[in-house]
């Protein structure tokens, strides 16, 4: 499996700077990091700080988490399969939502290759202290991400007196006592503060990963042995507790010749022809998913 770090933090904060030295830091350990940068922009600037010899993939326009799920789906299996790297570094724009950047990586194609180790939000301490000049959605996403985080990177202390630095550190780790913290300017933190996070934990086919102190979000693989009736396997769909968030994957479906591409998130159903025989397998992302019966499951009625 190879170890997958989500770099996320509001727009300036620091990430890119944080990518950088932490490249640096992999192949000083001799190990090889690959890339993936999600930029909202048109223009591929930040990857100037991509050495040429790091596999990197990039998605221009569009946020992993709206839009770009397949895309990153995508640029994930194209490096699985043609590049030769240790651990994987994913730079979400500043705009996204750490979680639901998370749930791009969780595919069924990649549930056995890929082991989420944790989200590292870089926090701009500056823009603490000027957070109520955001507009309130803008502040949410701020706070989100925060409080999200595996780690926190208390960035940009250069530009705060030190009593400042002190008091913005505790206001910032009140929001997310679970994560540590550590004051940094230009996103210097030491490799072994991100190697020892471990958000996912794997046990019985299930990848369970922390986020904050109380929720966790697991991630379970399913493969299917017969084909399913469309209209049972939705009814099994509606019949799931509230507590089921994401559901996608490829689901076999009697007098079908090819599974179907599934997709199921808050509420909604999607089903779309395939024309490849995809592994017929679906992921579910939720809480406490190790309880429920699948369809098609020896025990399922
Ligand atoms: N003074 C100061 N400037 C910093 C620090 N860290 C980063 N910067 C600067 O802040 C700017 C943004 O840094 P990036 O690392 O590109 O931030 P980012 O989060 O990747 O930015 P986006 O990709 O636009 O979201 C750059 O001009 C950096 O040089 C810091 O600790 N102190």
């Amino acid at each position: 499996m190879k170890d997958v770090y989500l770099l996320s933090g509001f727009l300036g904060s620091g990430k890119t700077s944080l990518l950088a030295h932490l490249i640096a830091q992999f192949k000083a350990e001799g190990l090889k990091p690959a890339v993936i940068m999600n930029e909202l922009g048109k223009l591929a600037f930040d990857s100037r700080v991509v050495d040429n010899d790091v596999p990197l993939k990039e998605m221009l326009e569009g946020c992993i988490c709206c839009t770009g799920s397949e895309k990153m789906e995508a640029q994930l299996q194209t490096l699985l399969e043609g590049e030769t790297f240790d651990v994987l570094l994913i730079e979400t724009t500043g705009a996204a939502h750490p979680v639901e950047a998370m749930d791009a990586v969780f595919s069924p194609l990649f549930a056995s290759k890929l082991n989420m180790k944790g989200i590292v939000t870089v926090a701009d301490c500056k823009r603490w202290l000027e957070r109520d000049k955001m507009t309130p959605q803008t502040r949410m996403l701020f706070l989100e991400q925060i409080k999200h985080a595996h780690l926190i990177v208390a960035n940009k202390t250069d530009l705060l007196s030190d009593s400042e630095v002190a008091s913005v550190t505790m206001q910032i780790q009140s929001l997310n006592n679970a994560a540590p913290i550590i004051q940094t300017s230009n996103s210097k933190i030491p490799l072994a503060l991100i190697t020892k996070l471990e958000a996912t934990f794997h046990e019985k086919g299930i990848n369970k990963t922390a986020i904050g102190k109380q929720l966790f979000l697991s991630s379970r693989l399913h493969t299917f042995s017969d084909a399913v009736d469309q209209d049972s396997f939705e009814d099994w769909v509606r019949s799931l507790p509230d507590t089921v968030y994401r559901i996608k994957g490829y689901v076999p479906l009697k007098g079908h010749k090819n599974p179907y591409l599934f997709q199921y998130a808050y509420g909604m159903v999607q089903w779309l022809p395939e024309f490849m025989k995809m592994e017929p397998q679906i992921v579910l992302i939720g809480d406490q998913i190790d309880r429920i019966e699948i369809i098609g499951e020896s025990s399922y009625d």
